[in-house]
């Protein structure tokens, strides 16, 4: 039986705001009553269809590692975040600090993409300039989408709510939801094509990088792809 592929999906905002809530809804479709605080990451996986319906037609498996938002690990939790090939930033309706520090969790991740550390430095070999802008916005290089849990706790005042700034600077969807209600993201919703969509580019852009690694010869390849994968996919 041949193996089956995989890409990584950071999934990245303050603590508390519902990442292993969401996580949950999305990899299994249930929700959790008491999701309890994590520490350092933990890892679900779901099976995606890529480009279903069509001739090219892949069963992949989506990892979602979801890392704790505590500020305590934030020297510590870098280490999961190669290789990565998509980004999923998680922020709290009712709370608008953690909506506003998206931005801090991007840097985050750049700062570890300018150290080197990541598959995505492959991408700077291209001699094109990146910004975070460039990197995770308008281009697509590393898809990204925005999450805004606990809606149920959004009043009719602020139910308007909706981080249009921060997702019109780098040209993103977003799903808006309660974590608890599995309806949110159940088979035929806008927000499951929505998601699909995401997975969809999320796995381009982990052949787009495998690509460009070996193009330019980069030692950058992610090291959970198959070679029988590369060897028989066709451009
Ligand atoms: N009402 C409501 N509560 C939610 C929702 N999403 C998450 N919660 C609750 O918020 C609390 C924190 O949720 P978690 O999923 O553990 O948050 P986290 O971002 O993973 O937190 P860390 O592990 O600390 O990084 C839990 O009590 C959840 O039940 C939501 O959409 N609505």
């Amino acid at each position: 039986m041949s193996s089956i592929d995989r890409v990584r999906i950071m999934i990245l905002g303050d603590s508390g705001v519902g990442k292993t809530s969401f996580v949950s809804l999305a990899a299994h479709n249930e929700s959790i009553k008491s999701p309890s605080w994590t520490i350092g990451c933990s890892v679900e996986v779901k099976l995606h269809e890529y480009k279903e319906g069509t001739k090219d037609q892949r069963t992949f498996f989506v990892e979602f590692w979801d890392v704790g938002g505590s500020n305590n690990h934030r020297n510590t939790r870098q280490v999961f975040y190669n290789p990565c090939h998509g980004v999923i930033l998680v922020h709290d309706l009712t709370n608008r600090k953690s909506e506003e520090n998206l931005q801090k969790w991007l840097t985050e991740l750049l700062d570890h993409e300018n150290n080197g550390e990541s598959n995505l430095s492959s991408v700077s070999c291209d001699g094109e300039d990146l910004d975070a802008e460039n990197l995770l916005g308008g281009n697509n290089v590393i898809p990204m989408l925005v999450i805004g849990t606990k809606l149920d706790q959004v009043d009719d005042k602020r139910s308007n709510i909706t981080n249009k700034s921060f997702r019109c600077r780098y040209n993103t969807e977003e799903i808006l939801l309660d974590c608890r209600q599995s309806r949110y993201l159940a088979a035929g919703t806008s927000n499951a094509v929505k998601l699909s969509r995401f997975y969809d580019k999320v796995i381009e852009n982990s052949l787009l990088d495998r690509r460009k690694s070996e193009r330019f010869g980069t030692l950058a390849v992610s090291p959970i792809f198959s070679s029988k994968f590369y060897s028989t996919h066709q451009d």
